[in-house]
């Protein structure tokens, strides 16, 4: 390790601290395991401040037995110093402790700026699509594919701030497509929370593009298709998903028909494609944007009252509001998501307008 000069290795099985601080001692350089690893990856991919949160109290409390047990191993073999911990003090764990409850009050605020973001987008006039499936599906590839495709919408704000979101004009329909975090197969149950906090976007979303790769053995779509149903579920009832197909390109067309046979009834709305050779990228965009939620304009009146204020702050989160007027009553020219133009039609209707 030393000659090739590496400055991490990982390990695909969990470590003990022991294993740990004898393999460092002999590389020299940090070592993590499997679970250490994910957590990086969550990390880098948190957008929400909750997933943020979330995936750090993880490793806050993955970290605190090993913090114990490295205390007792340096207070033993005074070998200070392990794994660039310097002057390792039980301090630390106590410090792991305040860090871990700090993180925990914050998580309860956390909720409600997320749900401002998705506001704050859809005032913006988007519509949020996001892509989910296993790691290795094909994912990247194909946003990637989908953003080279497609002309960029003017708004540049979210495609600064998150490198995987990126703002596309959709036959003339705005829209923000997301990347997330691949699913893991057998993920131990502590880092479920922090997995399904990288997936706040998806949570977020107004579509969702399920991918997957169709070159798997059948029964391995079947299985990787239902979980992915179970985990998205309770969460996104009533936002429409499609099933994108990929890697068709290593599959004769009459293998393709087979597994669609076996595979048919657990994916909605299916698109064939090929992210790499950007096959079926026309077919996708059209399944997406009939997907994608209607909106529409309305001119109304509201009451200029308190309670025709905190509907007007409301119309403010969930669409454009284009003119208001403040007179007798408060006029509006508006447009929405049609569901919130029939909510508010509704709204007019229960107050015998
Ligand atoms: N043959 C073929 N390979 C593809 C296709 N799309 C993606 N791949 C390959 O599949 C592998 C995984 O692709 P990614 O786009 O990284 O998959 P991902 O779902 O984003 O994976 P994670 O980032 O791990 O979640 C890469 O080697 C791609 O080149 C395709 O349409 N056909």
């Amino acid at each position: 390790m030393r000659m090739k000069r590496a400055s991490k290795v990982i390990f695909y099985n969990r470590l003990s601290t022991i294993q740990l601080f004898n393999i460092s001692e002999i590389c020299g350089c940090q070592i993590i395991d499997k679970f250490q690893l994910i957590l990086e990856i969550f990390a880098k991919r948190a957008t929400t401040r909750r997933s943020k949160l979330q995936v750090e109290l993880a490793r806050l409390r993955y970290e605190v037995p090993r913090a114990r047990a490295i205390v007792s191993l340096v207070k033993k073999e005074e070998r200070a110093g392990f794994m660039g911990l310097g002057d390792y003090e039980d301090a630390y764990e106590q410090d792991l402790k305040k860090r871990i409850s700090r993180i925990e009050n914050e998580l309860e605020s956390a909720e409600k700026d997320d749900e401002s973001l998705r506001a704050f987008r859809h005032r913006k006039g988007f519509s949020l699509v996001s892509f989910a499936g296993y790691t290795n599906a094909g994912k990247s590839t194909l946003f990637n594919a989908i953003v080279d495709e497609s002309v960029e919408a003017q708004d540049k704000l979210f495609t600064t701030l998150v490198p995987t979101t990126r703002a596309l004009d959709l036959g003339g329909r705005k829209a923000l497509l997301t990347d997330t975090v691949g699913f893991i197969e057998e993920l131990p149950h502590w880092l479920v929370d922090a997995f399904k906090s990288t997936l706040d976007e998806i949570f977020l979303s107004d579509l969702i593009l399920l991918v997957v790769d169709v070159s798997e053995k059948p029964e391995t779509i079947l299985q990787k298709l239902s979980t992915s149903h179970d985990t998205l579920w309770d969460r996104i009832q009533g936002v429409p998903v499609i099933t994108v197909l990929n890697k068709t390109d290593l599959l004769e067309a009459s293998e393709l028909e087979a597994a669609m046979e076996e595979i048919g009834y657990m994916a909605p709305n299916p698109v064939f494609v090929s992210a790499k050779e950007k096959l079926g990228m026309k077919e996708l965009k059209a399944e997406i944007i009939k997907h994608l939620p209607a909106w529409s304009s309305y001119s109304f009146t509201l009451p200029n009252s308190e309670k025709g204020m905190s509907v007007l702050s409301w119309l403010y989160d969930e669409g454009i509001v284009h003119r208001v007027d403040y007179g007798e009553r408060i006029s509006v020219d508006y447009e929405a998501r049609t569901e919130i133009i029939n909510r508010i039609k509704a709204l007019e209707l229960n107050q015998g307008e």
